[in-house]
């Protein structure tokens, strides 16, 4: 088990958001972007919080914002750019879509943390999740190795890793869901009264 505080949280904050057709990360729950949801989630477990975006609007939460190295090249390439920017070996990875995230919920990763695996993830159900993980900074290059064969599928990379899965508890699935969509914004509002 590696201590706390060893880790860096890396928001991966790019992409297209099409479902949602607007930036999924500064969309509001509560009082508050899903971006400060999850960096607060995230700020007692971890030394520093990047984000990884090209969009500057994202300066405003005052983290560290990096931009992609590579362009186009989904949640892979945004994995590559945060890990690179990282200063500690393993570092929790999430999506920007994942708001009721909770910092209980994510010391469980940390407490699972053992050096010999590439990726510690939750699984909810049979569904895994590999943007609510760990991953060591040494999958940098096996990212880098992948996009460079043209390869962007996430499921593939994580594949080709060793990876642990947590369980999710049935009532914390709320807490991992992704809000894809006007619809699944609409069913979680609902959800949780706001
Ligand atoms: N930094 C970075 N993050 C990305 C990139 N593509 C996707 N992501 C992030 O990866 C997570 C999962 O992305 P998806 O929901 O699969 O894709 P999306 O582009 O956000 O949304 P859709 O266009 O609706 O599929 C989200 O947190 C995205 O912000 C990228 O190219 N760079």
């Amino acid at each position: 088990m590696t201590q706390k505080k060893e880790h860096t949280g890396i928001i991966l904050a790019g992409g297209k958001s099409s479902r949602m057709g607007e930036e999924k990360g500064l969309l509001f729950l509560h009082d508050k972007p899903f971006v400060r949801h999850i960096a607060e989630a995230l700020q007692p477990l971890v030394r520093e919080i990047i984000i990884v975006s090209d969009q500057e609007e994202y300066d405003q939460f005052g983290y560290k914002r990096v931009e992609d190295i590579f362009k186009d090249t989904g949640p892979v390439g945004g994995l590559y750019t945060g890990l690179l920017s990282s200063t500690t070996t393993s570092n929790f990875v999430i999506s920007c879509d994942v708001p009721l995230i909770t910092t209980a919920l994510l010391s469980k990763l940390q407490d699972s943390d053992e050096e010999h695996f590439d990726v510690i993830q939750f699984r909810a159900q049979d569904k895994s999740m590999p943007l609510i993980a760990l991953y060591k900074k040494r999958c940098a290059a096996i990212c880098k190795k992948q996009l460079e064969t043209g390869e962007r599928r996430l499921r593939k990379l994580v594949a080709s890793l060793s990876t642990k899965s947590i369980p999710v508890d049935e009532k914390e699935y709320i807490l991992v869901s992704n809000i894809n969509t006007p619809e699944d914004l609409k069913n979680v509002r609902y959800a949780i009264n706001d």
